[in-house]
């Protein structure tokens, strides 16, 4: 899959270009994003509307960041990396 070379509007990662949007959910949108250094090729970046988050919902997201990093199956999506980026939408 190749790179769009339109990403206005689209959050800006240093080490992702964000191509395409994938599908939102209650807290996040999801974008498909190729890595700059081409090493992990076409991934999911989930991005988080920290607006959204309240208390609970924040300790839910981070209980859910450490299970999946400890999870390792073909048929789970694999954590790669967290990262936190403040982007204006
Ligand atoms: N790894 C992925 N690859 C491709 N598309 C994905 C991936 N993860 C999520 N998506 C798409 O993005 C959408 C939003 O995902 P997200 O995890 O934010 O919410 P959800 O779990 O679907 O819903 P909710 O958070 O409301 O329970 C999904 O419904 C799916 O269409």
């Amino acid at each position: 899959m190749s790179a769009s070379s339109c990403t206005v509007g689209l959050p800006q990662m240093k080490d992702y270009v964000l191509t395409e949007s994938l599908g939102t959910g209650t807290y996040a949108t999801v974008y498909k994003a190729v890595h700059k250094g081409k090493q992990k090729g076409v991934v999911a970046v989930k991005c988080i509307k920290r607006s959204r988050l309240t208390v609970s919902s924040m300790e839910n997201l981070l209980t859910e960041i450490k299970v999946m990093k400890q999870l390792q199956h073909e048929h789970i999506v694999q954590l790669s990396e967290f990262e936190l980026v403040h982007y204006s939408s």
